[in-house]
Protein backbone atom coordinates (compact mmCIF):
# COMPACT_ATOMS: atom_id res chain seq x y z
CA UNK A 1 0.00 0.00 0.00
CA UNK A 2 1.66 3.70 -1.02
CA UNK A 3 1.56 6.07 1.33
CA UNK A 4 -1.01 7.84 0.17
CA UNK A 5 -3.42 4.95 0.23
CA UNK A 6 -2.70 4.37 3.83
CA UNK A 7 -3.35 7.79 5.44
CA UNK A 8 -6.49 7.76 3.43
CA UNK A 9 -7.32 4.72 4.77
CA UNK A 10 -6.65 6.14 7.84
CA UNK A 11 -9.01 9.08 7.26
CA UNK A 12 -6.39 11.69 8.30
CA UNK A 13 -8.06 15.56 7.09
CA UNK A 14 -6.33 18.25 4.61
CA UNK A 15 -5.62 19.98 8.19
CA UNK A 16 -4.05 17.81 10.17
CA UNK A 17 -1.61 16.53 6.93
CA UNK A 18 -0.55 20.11 7.07
CA UNK A 19 0.25 19.61 10.96
CA UNK A 20 2.43 15.94 9.71
CA UNK A 21 4.05 17.54 6.82
CA UNK A 22 5.42 20.53 9.45
CA UNK A 23 6.41 17.67 11.43
CA UNK A 24 8.12 15.96 8.08
CA UNK A 25 10.25 19.02 7.79
CA UNK A 26 11.62 19.05 10.70
CA UNK A 27 12.17 15.51 11.50
CA UNK A 28 14.61 15.85 8.29
CA UNK A 29 16.25 18.92 9.44
CA UNK A 30 17.15 17.33 12.56
CA UNK A 31 17.80 13.72 11.77
CA UNK A 32 20.95 14.43 10.52
CA UNK A 33 22.38 15.50 13.62
CA UNK A 34 20.32 13.27 16.13
CA UNK A 35 19.48 10.19 14.35
CA UNK A 36 15.88 10.57 15.25
CA UNK A 37 15.23 7.07 12.86
CA UNK A 38 17.66 5.26 10.68
CA UNK A 39 18.90 6.99 7.73
CA UNK A 40 17.29 4.04 5.66
CA UNK A 41 13.76 4.13 6.83
CA UNK A 42 13.62 8.35 6.13
CA UNK A 43 12.46 7.34 2.73
CA UNK A 44 9.68 5.53 3.72
CA UNK A 45 8.83 8.36 6.77
CA UNK A 46 5.19 7.53 6.04
CA UNK A 47 4.70 4.28 6.16
CA UNK A 48 6.84 3.19 8.30
CA UNK A 49 6.70 6.06 10.97
CA UNK A 50 4.21 8.14 10.73
CA UNK A 51 1.18 6.05 9.10
CA UNK A 52 2.31 2.87 12.02
CA UNK A 53 1.94 5.71 14.37
CA UNK A 54 -1.72 6.92 13.38
CA UNK A 55 -2.82 3.37 13.36
CA UNK A 56 -2.06 3.09 17.01
CA UNK A 57 -3.79 6.40 17.79
CA UNK A 58 -6.88 4.79 15.90
CA UNK A 59 -6.66 1.86 18.48
CA UNK A 60 -8.61 3.64 21.09
CA UNK A 61 -11.65 6.49 21.58
CA UNK A 62 -11.26 9.73 23.78
CA UNK A 63 -8.90 8.93 26.65
CA UNK A 64 -8.11 11.15 29.01
CA UNK A 65 -4.55 10.64 29.65
CA UNK A 66 -1.86 9.20 27.01
CA UNK A 67 1.55 8.62 28.04
CA UNK A 68 4.01 7.44 25.70
CA UNK A 69 7.50 6.28 26.72
CA UNK A 70 10.82 6.03 24.61
CA UNK A 71 8.91 8.41 22.25
CA UNK A 72 12.52 8.97 20.27
CA UNK A 73 11.55 11.20 17.25
CA UNK A 74 8.05 11.23 18.50
CA UNK A 75 6.62 7.97 17.24
CA UNK A 76 3.77 7.17 18.23
CA UNK A 77 3.59 9.72 20.91
CA UNK A 78 4.09 12.78 18.95
CA UNK A 79 1.80 11.47 16.04
CA UNK A 80 -0.98 10.63 18.71
CA UNK A 81 -0.75 14.59 20.13
CA UNK A 82 -1.09 15.79 16.39
CA UNK A 83 -4.26 13.84 15.32
CA UNK A 84 -5.24 14.61 19.16
CA UNK A 85 -5.18 18.40 18.10
CA UNK A 86 -8.37 17.86 15.21
CA UNK A 87 -10.11 14.22 16.84
CA UNK A 88 -9.30 14.67 20.99
CA UNK A 89 -8.71 18.14 21.50
CA UNK A 90 -9.18 17.85 25.15
CA UNK A 91 -6.69 14.95 25.76
CA UNK A 92 -3.08 15.48 27.38
CA UNK A 93 -0.37 13.75 26.16
CA UNK A 94 3.04 13.28 28.15
CA UNK A 95 5.97 11.92 26.26
CA UNK A 96 9.11 10.37 28.31
CA UNK A 97 12.05 10.44 27.01
CA UNK A 98 15.43 9.94 28.60
CA UNK A 99 17.95 11.20 26.02
CA UNK A 100 18.18 15.34 26.50
CA UNK A 101 18.79 16.17 22.73
CA UNK A 102 15.93 13.95 21.40
CA UNK A 103 13.46 15.48 24.64
CA UNK A 104 14.79 18.94 22.75
CA UNK A 105 13.62 17.59 19.37
CA UNK A 106 10.00 16.50 20.79
CA UNK A 107 9.86 20.20 22.44
CA UNK A 108 10.90 22.04 19.54
CA UNK A 109 8.49 19.98 16.56
CA UNK A 110 5.33 20.25 18.87
CA UNK A 111 5.80 23.81 19.04
CA UNK A 112 6.63 24.28 14.95
CA UNK A 113 3.24 22.01 14.94
CA UNK A 114 1.28 23.43 17.15
CA UNK A 115 0.58 20.85 19.25
CA UNK A 116 0.50 20.96 23.07
CA UNK A 117 2.30 18.26 24.60
CA UNK A 118 4.72 17.63 28.07
CA UNK A 119 8.35 15.99 27.59
CA UNK A 120 9.42 14.50 30.96
CA UNK A 121 12.92 13.88 30.04
CA UNK A 122 13.32 11.20 32.09
CA UNK A 123 14.11 7.38 32.36
CA UNK A 124 10.83 5.69 32.83
CA UNK A 125 11.89 4.09 35.95
CA UNK A 126 12.86 7.52 37.46
CA UNK A 127 8.98 8.99 36.51
CA UNK A 128 5.99 9.14 39.08
CA UNK A 129 3.27 7.43 38.53
CA UNK A 130 1.29 9.00 35.91
CA UNK A 131 -2.55 6.94 36.04
CA UNK A 132 -2.62 7.27 32.38
CA UNK A 133 -5.81 6.05 30.35
CA UNK A 134 -3.39 4.49 27.51
CA UNK A 135 0.40 3.97 27.81
CA UNK A 136 2.22 3.65 24.58
CA UNK A 137 5.86 2.55 23.10
CA UNK A 138 7.55 1.24 20.11
CA UNK A 139 10.61 -0.36 19.69
CA UNK A 140 11.73 0.25 23.51
CA UNK A 141 11.88 -2.90 25.48
CA UNK A 142 10.56 -6.42 25.60
CA UNK A 143 7.17 -7.22 26.51
CA UNK A 144 8.04 -7.93 29.89
CA UNK A 145 9.69 -4.99 31.18
CA UNK A 146 6.99 -3.07 29.01
CA UNK A 147 4.35 -4.78 31.46
CA UNK A 148 6.12 -3.54 34.32
CA UNK A 149 5.66 0.10 33.19
CA UNK A 150 2.18 -0.42 32.54
CA UNK A 151 1.26 -2.06 35.99
CA UNK A 152 3.07 1.48 37.16
CA UNK A 153 1.57 4.14 35.70
CA UNK A 154 -1.75 2.81 34.09
CA UNK A 155 -4.71 4.03 35.15
CA UNK A 156 -7.07 0.50 36.72
CA UNK A 157 -9.17 0.25 33.52
CA UNK A 158 -6.43 1.64 31.06
CA UNK A 159 -4.65 -0.03 28.21
CA UNK A 160 -1.38 -0.85 26.97
CA UNK A 161 -0.77 -0.61 22.95
CA UNK A 162 2.33 -1.92 22.59
CA UNK A 163 3.62 -1.92 18.51
CA UNK A 164 5.08 -5.56 17.88
CA UNK A 165 6.59 -7.34 15.23
CA UNK A 166 6.69 -11.25 13.79
CA UNK A 167 8.03 -12.52 17.04
CA UNK A 168 5.00 -11.17 18.81
CA UNK A 169 3.56 -14.42 19.59
CA UNK A 170 7.28 -15.69 21.74
CA UNK A 171 6.93 -12.24 23.66
CA UNK A 172 3.34 -12.55 25.15
CA UNK A 173 4.38 -16.43 25.97
CA UNK A 174 7.41 -15.17 27.76
CA UNK A 175 5.29 -12.40 29.58
CA UNK A 176 2.99 -14.76 30.89
CA UNK A 177 5.21 -16.44 33.20
CA UNK A 178 5.86 -13.29 35.05
CA UNK A 179 2.00 -11.54 34.17
CA UNK A 180 -0.78 -12.26 34.25
CA UNK A 181 -3.09 -9.94 31.64
CA UNK A 182 -5.99 -9.62 28.89
CA UNK A 183 -4.60 -9.41 25.43
CA UNK A 184 -6.38 -8.58 21.84
CA UNK A 185 -4.66 -8.08 18.82
CA UNK A 186 -4.89 -5.69 15.92
CA UNK A 187 -3.39 -6.08 12.69
CA UNK A 188 -0.77 -3.95 11.70
CA UNK A 189 -2.16 -2.17 8.13
CA UNK A 190 2.00 -1.01 7.68
CA UNK A 191 3.85 -4.45 8.09
CA UNK A 192 1.85 -8.00 7.61
CA UNK A 193 3.90 -9.91 10.50
CA UNK A 194 3.03 -7.15 13.10
CA UNK A 195 0.49 -6.42 15.66
CA UNK A 196 -0.49 -3.56 18.14
CA UNK A 197 -0.83 -5.62 21.31
CA UNK A 198 -3.68 -4.13 23.71
CA UNK A 199 -3.48 -5.19 26.84
CA UNK A 200 -5.62 -4.77 30.23
CA UNK A 201 -5.72 -5.51 33.75
CA UNK A 202 -2.02 -6.14 34.32
CA UNK A 203 -0.87 -8.16 37.32
CA UNK A 204 2.21 -9.59 38.62
CA UNK A 205 2.18 -13.75 38.86
C1 LIG B 1 14.69 2.55 19.71
S1 LIG B 1 14.18 4.11 20.20
C2 LIG B 1 12.49 4.10 19.69
C3 LIG B 1 11.94 5.48 19.51
C4 LIG B 1 10.48 5.57 19.03
N1 LIG B 1 9.58 5.03 20.02
C5 LIG B 1 10.31 4.87 17.71
O1 LIG B 1 9.61 3.86 17.66
O2 LIG B 1 10.86 5.35 16.72
C6 LIG B 1 14.03 4.01 21.98
C7 LIG B 1 13.94 5.37 22.64
O3 LIG B 1 13.67 5.19 24.01
C8 LIG B 1 14.51 6.03 24.79
N2 LIG B 1 14.69 5.31 26.06
C9 LIG B 1 15.44 4.19 26.27
N3 LIG B 1 15.32 3.77 27.54
C10 LIG B 1 14.48 4.65 28.16
C11 LIG B 1 13.96 4.76 29.48
N4 LIG B 1 14.31 3.86 30.41
N5 LIG B 1 13.12 5.77 29.78
C12 LIG B 1 12.79 6.68 28.82
N6 LIG B 1 13.24 6.63 27.55
C13 LIG B 1 14.08 5.63 27.22
C14 LIG B 1 15.78 6.18 23.96
O4 LIG B 1 16.46 7.39 24.26
C15 LIG B 1 15.21 6.17 22.55
O5 LIG B 1 14.91 7.48 22.11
Amino acid sequence: MSGNQLLERLHVSRETLERLEIFESVIRKWNPTINLVSKSSLDQLWTRHIADSIQVFRCTSSPQHWVDIGSGGGFPGLIVALMAVEEAPDMKVTLIESDQRKSAFLRNAARECGVPISVLSKRIEHVDRQSADVLSARALADLSDLLGFAERHLAEDGVALFPKGGSWKKEVDNARQQWRFALETAKSLTEPEAVILKIRGVERV
